[in-house]
């Protein structure tokens, strides 16, 4: 559930780590309740990013307002209103599952409000995550997609009303990723938890994210649904059928406008017809490799 409040607003934000900048000029913002996906290769400034969000590290410059407040001035208050997963977390070895959960949960009892019920109770959060049969396990003794499916269980503890995840689900078994995003559709829609993640996983960023932005090279080349990135970027459609038993395939800008054409022309004697609309992978591939050739270019 999204509503017309902001959540997330970043503007003209800038990172420059000694002479080398690597973010220029970043804005964006969400609304409370919307899941954000943050896309782009390797080094283009996705952690950085997420990093100032969550007040770990100081911007250059830039204005920046997580629920609110400015990171870099943020309380204890804040801080349990925001939750975060990173991209490895290795404690508590000897903790078992349930008793970590309970105690962390400690910390958030005094941020309970009338709208929200703080902490999450241990054994609901075990049984949100999968992780109900491990519950009485050491933490040292679970796999590394149970320590991730913890790693979740952890960032989500103090019910936040923001969720920060970096590459959640590396690791995860197709069972434990396809319940990692039945969580993250329930956070969203029953608690209108706002989340902003970070993933290389195309599929997992297309089933999940209201809006995905795109990073490359430390500026944002795109932002929108996955179906306004695929008009505007891939812009094609993959129209296939069968005429007088011959089977065929093309590329076309209005396939709605082509199927017409092509009904119109030949009627009944059309079978097989399928018409596939760009995947995010396409879409990603080919913005990816326009921002390229106009790096090279310049
Ligand atoms: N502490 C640091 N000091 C100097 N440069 C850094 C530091 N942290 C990151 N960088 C550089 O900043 C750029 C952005 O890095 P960042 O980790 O934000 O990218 P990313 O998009 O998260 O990449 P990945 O997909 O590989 O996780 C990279 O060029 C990286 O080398």
């Amino acid at each position: 559930m999204t509503s017309e409040r902001v959540a997330l607003d970043v503007e003209g934000l800038r990172m420059r780590y000694g002479t080398t900048d690597v973010l220029h000029d970043v804005t964006f913002h969400a609304r409370h309740g919307e899941v954000l996906a943050l896309l782009g290769p390797n080094g283009a400034g996705k952690t950085t990013t997420i990093e100032i969000l969550e007040g770990f590290r100081l911007r250059s410059a830039g204005r920046v307002s997580v629920l609110g407040v400015d990171p870099a001035h943020a309380d204890e208050r804040w801080r349990a209103r925001v939750g975060v997963v990173l991209q490895s977390w290795r404690d508590h070895g000897k903790w078992r599952v349930r008793e970590l959960l309970h105690h962390l949960g400690t910390y958030y009892s005094c941020y309970a409000t009338d709208e929200v019920a703080r902490p999450w109770d241990p054994d609901d959060l075990v049984a949100a995550v999968g992780l109900t049969v491990q519950a009485d396990q050491k933490v040292r003794t679970l796999s590394g997609g149970q320590r991730r499916r913890l790693d979740v269980a952890v960032g989500i503890v103090g019910r936040p009303e923001l969720l920060f995840l970096d590459e959640p689900t590396t690791g995860f078994d197709p069972v434990a990723r396809r319940e990692f995003h039945e969580l993250v559709h329930r956070l969203a829609a029953r608690d209108s938890t706002t989340i902003l993640l970070t993933t290389h996983d195309l599929d997992e960023a297309e089933k999940l994210a209201d809006r995905i932005i795109v990073l490359d090279g430390g500026r944002i080349v795109a932002d929108g649904t996955a179906e306004e990135l695929a008009q505007r970027i891939a812009g094609e459609d993959e129209v296939r059928w069968t005429h007088a038993g011959r089977s065929h395939v093309r590329h076309v800008r209005e396939s709605t406008r082509f199927v017409h054409d092509l009904f119109r022309r030949h009627g009944d004697a059309i079978t097989d017809l399928e018409v596939r609309r760009a995947s995010l992978e396409d879409t990603y591939l080919s913005l990816v490799r326009r921002v390229e050739a106009e790096g090279a270019a310049r």
